[in-house]
């Protein structure tokens, strides 16, 4: 099978600080303020082409650092991520430029990704259609609601046709009829076979969407591979977990946390 997205041994380290003051501090006097956090401990997995897996994992298991790191957007601390062919993300927070109208925007992101204007121009009525934003497709992004940014956001990043595409939330903003809308350009993808990460807090959309898993627990690779087995552990944790009273709930945390600052063995 041809590979599409190879992640080695990927890492991303975050400085946490216990308030603003030592967040300056660090500024002034670097190394010498703050904690250092494990958002990602030694991920590694393979994504074979037409692989679309979904990320799994509790609130802060590190599902939106690995999808931006899939993506570049992002660089990993270590590791690396091979990557066969062009990617897009899509995400709720969509990377637009808000002083920039809808129009420009399109075209900035596309000048970006290397096509020409003449391809720009044949693509852009497309986008303004998808995204259902005719009228206002010449005002400054900064005045669009969350929800029209976002179906901006998701229309460039379909139309520019990825060939590895990463979604991270995007479904969960936006009208009804968007979603469906959305959901129906993904599937057109997975029929064209394109690879997927797909990012949500429906278990059910994943099940119906994905062919593969991969669970993250506290930064780290908990399972990885048919959607199916992973599914169905990380849905007896999750009855297990939700079963649990708070404060059950809470020392699990803490104890995952204290993992996530510990620093890596050298082995
Ligand atoms: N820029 C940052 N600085 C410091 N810590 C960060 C940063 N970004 C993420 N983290 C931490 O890294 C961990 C993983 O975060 P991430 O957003 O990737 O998790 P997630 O699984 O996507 O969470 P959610 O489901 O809540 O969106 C969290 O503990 C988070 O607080």
């Amino acid at each position: 099978m041809e590979k599409a997205v190879i992640v080695k041994n990927v890492t991303k380290k975050y400085k946490i600080y216990e308030n603003q003051t030592d967040r300056l501090k660090d500024l002034l006097l670097p190394g010498k303020f703050g904690e250092e956090f494990y958002g990602l401990k030694d991920v590694s997995f393979e994504a074979e082409k037409g692989d679309i897996i979904g990320l799994v994992g509790v609130n802060g298991s590190g599902k939106s650092t690995l999808s931006n790191i899939i993506a570049g957007v992002v660089p990993p601390t270590s590791g690396t991520v091979k990557v066969h062919g062009t990617r897009a993300i899509i995400d709720v927070s969509a990377g637009l430029n808000n002083k920039l109208t809808g129009r420009e925007n399109i075209m900035l992101k596309c000048l970006m990704l290397g096509f020409t204007k003449q391809e720009i121009k044949r693509l852009e009525p497309e986008i303004i259609e998808f995204a259902e934003l005719e009228t206002f497709i010449d005002q400054p992004v900064k005045s669009y609601s969350k929800g029209m940014k976002s179906r901006l956001g998701f229309s460039i990043n379909v139309s520019i046709d990825p060939d590895i595409l990463i979604v991270d939330e995007a479904l969960s903003v936006g009208d009804k009829t968007f979603a469906r809308k959305s959901l129906e350009k993904m599937m057109e993808f997975k029929e064209r076979g394109k690879t997927m990460f797909f990012v949500s807090h429906s278990t059910s959309q994943m099940k119906t969407f994905c062919n593969k898993a991969l669970w993250l627990e506290f930064g780290e690779k908990k399972a990885f591979g048919d959607m199916e087995r992973v599914m169905e552990q990380y849905e007896a944790f999750l009855k297990k977990y939700n079963k649990w009273s708070k404060e059950k709930r809470k020392q699990f945390r803490t104890k995952g946390f204290k993992k996530q600052k510990k620093v890596l063995e050298v082995v």
